[in-house]
């Protein structure tokens, strides 16, 4: 199985306020681990646990101490470039998006903008084909109805399914997630897991989604890294969520809760990769 993303002994340090450039204590300390493709990943851990430090990192969206990272064989340059082939084939959906209040753009013009992969194509090759692509974006998020609203009119959560239609808008190969979830209603959850589950098997899309839900993450991930600043623990959800290893991340006391869901019909079950090895402290 191919490769798509590659981390080797990743460490980020976040210069707060009063911390002397290069002195700050490590957000992101050695961290280790790759992304098969077609997988879907979670990447878990406490608040602060440095999740979203370690996607930002990864993406060259902040700048790294230490460590390789390497997307689809191409190797993530110190200011955080990648080839242009490359980058064309990422999506991110950052935790949070504040753009929306400053620009007078409707949300199919919005989600329109993700269509051009690399600007490489000629104008009437990148036109083809687009608004067709746009609606069906917006359907996959169940937001076709709000196609003409402009997107200072949106709720929060129609907010994230258009940031995800975004992303989905054409096709690639690696999409990174974090914590789109959070603010979704029952329905977009359930729309939301249905179409990674569809991107990763019918256009071979790989994951790697922050999430705080667990019961979510046993139930539709296929691998997990718990982070709490280095990586404690990674593996198949019924290791990395034992009731064990989750003491050992969010600490002494925490007591996991069980969701009893029947399974769904729509989504298949997870495959149970063999437990990765933990990388060297
Ligand atoms: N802009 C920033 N400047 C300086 N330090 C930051 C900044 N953002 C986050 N940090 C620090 O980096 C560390 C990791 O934060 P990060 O946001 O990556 O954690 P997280 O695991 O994503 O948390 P959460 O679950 O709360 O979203 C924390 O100690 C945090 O205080």
């Amino acid at each position: 199985m191919e490769t798509v993303l590659e981390v080797s002994g990743l460490t980020v340090r976040r210069d707060g306020p009063g911390a002397r450039p290069g002195r700050a204590p490590a957000a992101v300390e050695n961290v280790s681990f790759d992304l098969p493709a077609e997988s879907d990943t979670a990447l878990v851990g406490p608040n602060g646990a440095g999740k979203s430090t370690l996607v930002q990192a990864l993406l060259g969206v902040l700048p790294r101490d230490a460590g390789e990272v390497r997307v689809l064989g191409a190797p993530l340059t110190q200011a955080g470039r990648l080839p242009a082939a490359v980058r064309a084939q990422l999506a991110y959906l950052p935790q949070q998006v504040a753009i929306r209040g400053r620009f007078p753009l409707s949300v199919r013009e919005f989600v329109a903008l993700g269509w051009d992969p690399s600007g490489l194509q000629f104008p009437w090759a990148r036109r083809r084909g687009r608004s067709a692509a746009v609606q069906q974006a917006l359907a996959k998020v169940g937001c076709s109805d709000l196609a003409d609203r402009l997107i200072s009119e949106l709720s929060t959560g129609q907010w994230k399914r258009v940031l995800l239609a975004f992303c989905v808008v054409r096709p690639r190969r690696l999409l990174v997630l974090d914590e789109a979830q959070a603010g979704l209603d029952p329905q977009a959850t359930e729309q939301f897991h249905n179409l990674l589950f569809d991107l990763r098997r019918s256009e071979g899309w790989t994951v790697l989604q922050v999430s705080h839900d667990l019961a979510m993450v046993r139930r539709t991930c296929d691998r997990v890294l718990c982070l709490n600043r280095s990586l404690r623990c990674s593996g198949a959800p019924d290791h990395a969520l034992s009731p064990g290893q989750l003491e050992a991340l969010y600490g002494p006391g925490y007591v996991p809760y069980h969701h009893h869901h029947a399974p769904e019909p729509s989504l298949a079950p997870a495959p149970t990769p063999p437990v990765s090895p933990l990388p060297r402290a």
